[in-house]
């Protein structure tokens, strides 16, 4: 069966959009998004989006990070799937509803309320989650956001000056956080900018992470050291991110179709 496929970004964190809403596709398994995700011998993405039809909103939005987890929240997706929509909408997804529109070649999105409490990241067991007194190596005392998924943020004298591609892996996958987790290495330049690189559950470093974006910002606010409003700046560009006072976040950012086309679904299968 061939099937139709989208390819998106946000900053160049990059997306294959499946449309199950107008397509109608075979069950999506874990193993077959890693295999289409494969920068080698798939389409290659850092996450597999399938949109398909929803009771509750407009459509719904599954998200599948390149190693095949399935996961309840992407910002960067977010915003490439409501540019692709056309108009604002409600969007279904496993971390919650969310309401987006269209923006000058991108979008805002309600991302929602962040949470706090370490049973809602989840942590493994209680602690003080807007200074963890944990550490691995030069990395110590992250704040802990849940924005629909897990972040770890930690705030750094130079982000870039991190070994990411080594200490991501292991925080990611650290008992601490049973449900693994993201992992934000941030350097706050002014009150009103913040410097980020991510290493993502589930995909490694990406360009950009929209939620990543959310949980820093708001854990720099909750630290006093970042206004209500932040520019954050990714590798691939930056988001515009605002905690409001009802306590919801609203990020703006870019968002791009790369190309579209069509692959043989039994070649992956
Ligand atoms: N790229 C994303 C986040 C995708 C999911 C994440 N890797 C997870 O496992 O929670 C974004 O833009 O937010």
């Amino acid at each position: 069966m061939r099937v139709p496929f989208i390819k998106m970004h946000g900053l160049g964190n990059d997306f294959v959009v499946l449309d199950a809403r107008r397509d109608t596709l075979p069950a999506m398994t874990g193993a077959l998004a890693a295999r289409i995700a494969d920068r080698r011998t798939g389409i290659g993405c850092d996450q597999l989006i399938l949109l398909e039809p929803s009771d509750s909103a407009d459509f719904r939005m599954r998200i599948v990070n390149a190693d095949g987890s399935e996961v309840g929240a992407c910002g960067n997706a977010t915003r490439a799937v409501v540019l692709l929509h056309g108009a604002p909408a409600r969007i279904e997804t496993d971390g919650g509803l969310l309401a987006a529109e269209p923006r000058d070649g991108g979008a805002t999105v309600d991302m929602g309320r962040p949470r706090f409490g370490w049973d809602e990241i989840p942590l493994a067991y209680a602690m003080d989650t807007l200074s963890m007194p944990v550490g691995w190596d030069g990395l110590k005392t992250p704040a802990a956001v849940n924005v629909g998924n897990p972040h770890a943020v930690f705030f750094v004298p130079d982000c870039d000056a991190v070994a990411l591609e080594s200490l991501g892996p292991r925080i990611e996958n650290d008992p601490l956080f049973p449900e693994r987790v993201n992992v934000n290495v941030a350097t706050v330049e002014s009150r009103s900018r913040i410097r980020l690189r991510v290493w993502e559950r589930g995909a490694g470093l990406t360009r950009a992470c929209g939620t990543g974006a959310c949980a820093t910002a708001v854990a720099a606010m909750r630290r006093g050291l970042a206004d209500r409003a932040v520019e954050v700046v990714l590798p691939g560009g930056p988001l515009d991110i605002r905690w409001g006072e009802d306590g919801r976040i609203a990020m703006t950012g870019p968002a791009r179709e790369a190309y579209r086309g069509t692959f043989e679904w039994d070649d992956f299968a």
